[in-house]
């Protein structure tokens, strides 16, 4: 399937009423506007200034019911079943049992009714691809891995239409995930999520620390809303190219740097909010895509039906979700030119021959994609600007400005790899019983104080892994990626 071209009846040339959302009498549907505009909102960023729609029309109510089921009954991962005792294994086995033959009854749903309305496709995809790992994941490990008709077919279908993988996305679980955490009355219909009044839709695990995960990247898209704004402001800029221009840009690059130091705290703060062992051992499995799976020990995942669903000759993307599908940070990278699709960055190759960041493009919803392709034939690039209003000896300290942005965005990457460190390489060293708990804990310890020591412990632990090759969410051999790709932003500093 084709990602990166939109016919011309495609969303982005042809906006659409939402039916199954009421406006009150003089406020703009901004869904429709933003939608001409890459559905980019000046205010909320990549999230929707709107909250994503909570339930399907009652003509889809056997998906949403289905997906209650799965949460209401806890639904427990297949493998965590398998380490019970024998009483409790049995009765696990026999709930997910019972709840999978519910899905594979539904009965077999059209999509008609809601290509009417980009946010009813939506919330069908978060549901039908939240039901799909719900599924998935509960199968024990002797029976083969069927997605039944009635799931199958319309997900495929739905995700056909989206343009996006058949699978949980960073905008199924973070972008099109969350309500405001107090009911809205009429005089709060202008409200707008912040970092403080939402809460999430949906979980696997009902827990706190599962929705701390997903509305932790939230505060970071929204946050990095005024990134959004500072680099349209400065695209304006290079377009005029004087002096003032210059100081103007200069400024803009500045506050850049501030505000991602700022996403830098707000990531580093999961290590206050979510338990790395729940996250490792509890939570990432559900996230994983046909790709990574060792769980699965090979068997693949049969999509019933499938032929019967144009576009879906074959299926390339089948990765779980990861925060690596964030719009935001590749708008960054683009931006400042750090060629994130340069070779160094794809360690783990695939069988596409594409590197991680443009694989996990077609994660992204398909206006966001859109709006990144045009971003990228910025006909004025910012490295260049700066070289030529260094050359052209101007005033403005714009070098050190954009030098300082870069530098901003490797510090954001340097705490990204503590958080992996601590999330990830940390958990499964313990739970591989391999040089005790010591690289963990010694990590968690030294992460309490911000200094390049810290990044230095860092670089130690992950050195000490590099051998382990690692997979991450998105199936990439980690440790190398994620150093390469903080290197590559180092390099990107001009000389001074
Ligand atoms: C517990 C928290 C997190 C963990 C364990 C984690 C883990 C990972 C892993 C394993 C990768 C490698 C790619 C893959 O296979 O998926 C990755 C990539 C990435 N993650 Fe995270 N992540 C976390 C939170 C976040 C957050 C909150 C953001 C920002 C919104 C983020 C942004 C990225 C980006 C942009 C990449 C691509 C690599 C890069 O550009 O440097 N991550 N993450």
């Amino acid at each position: 399937m084709e990602y990166n071209h939109l016919p011309s009846t495609h969303f982005l040339a042809q906006p659409r009423p939402d039916p199954f959302q009421s406006h009150a009498a003089g406020i703009v549907d901004t869904t429709t506007l933003a939608a001409h505009d890459f559905d980019v909102d000046t205010r909320t960023g990549f999230m929707p200034p709107q909250p994503p729609l909570k339930r399907l029309p009652s003509a889809w109510e056997p998906w949403e019911s289905s997906l209650d089921a799965a949460i209401s009954q806890r639904l427990q991962l297949a493998e965590a079943v398998e380490k019970m005792e024998l009483e409790q294994r049995f009765v696990e086995t026999e709930k997910s049992r019972g709840w999978r033959s519910h899905v594979a009854q539904m009965p077999c749903l059209t999509i008609e009714g809601l290509k009417v309305s980009e946010r009813a496709l939506r919330r069908a995809h978060h549901v039908l691809a939240w039901l799909l790992h719900f599924y998935i994941h509960t199968i024990s490990p002797s029976d083969p891995l069927v997605i039944p008709r009635p799931l199958s077919i319309p997900l495929l279908q739905v995700s056909a239409e989206l343009q996006l993988p058949p699978v949980v996305t960073y905008s199924d679980d973070v972008l099109y995930n969350w309500d405001y955490k107090e009911l809205r009355d009429d005089s709060k219909q202008d409200m707008l999520p912040t970092i403080d009044n939402i809460r999430c839709q949906t979980t696997f695990t009902g827990t706190k620390d599962e929705e701390e995960f997903y509305l932790s990247a939230a505060r970071i898209e929204l946050r990095g809303t005024e990134v959004l704004e500072l680099m349209r402001l400065t695209m304006d800029e290079t377009f005029v190219g004087d002096e003032i221009a210059v100081r103007r840009i200069t400024g803009y690059l500045e506050r850049m740097a501030i505000v991602i130091q700022e996403l830098r705290g707000l990531l580093l703060d999961m290590k206050k909010t979510i338990d790395p062992e729940f996250f490792y051992e509890r939570l990432r499995p559900w996230f994983r895509g046909l790709d990574e799976d060792p769980w699965h020990k090979g068997r693949t995942w049969v999509f019933e039906g499938r032929d019967e669903v144009e576009g879906w000759t074959t299926i390339e993307e089948v990765s779980g979700a990861s925060a690596g599908q964030s719009s935001l940070i590749q708008a960054f990278d683009i931006y400042l030119d750090i060629d994130v699709d340069s070779p160094p960055t794809s360690h783990m190759p695939h069988p596409s021959g594409k590197s991680f960041p443009e694989r996990m493009r077609a994660y992204m919803p398909r206006h966001h994609r859109a709006f990144l392709n045009h971003l990228r034939a910025n006909p004025r690039p910012l490295r260049a600007f700066v070289l030529n209003a260094v050359e052209e000896g101007c005033d403005a300290p714009i070098l050190e400005a954009y030098n300082g942005a870069l530098k901003a965005v490797k510090e954001f990457r340097d705490a990204h790899m503590i958080i992996v460190t601590l999330f990830i390489i940390g958990p499964a060293r313990r739970s591989q019983k391999r040089e005790a708990a010591t690289l963990g804990k010694s990590i968690e310890k030294e992460i309490g104080g911000e200094s390049t020591k810290e990044t230095k412990r860092m670089e130690n632990a992950f050195k000490a892994n590099e051998k382990e090759s690692l997979k991450g969410t998105g199936g990439t051999d980690l440790v190398k990626f994620l150093k390469g790709l903080r290197d590559l932003t180092a390099r990107g500093y001009l000389p001074q």
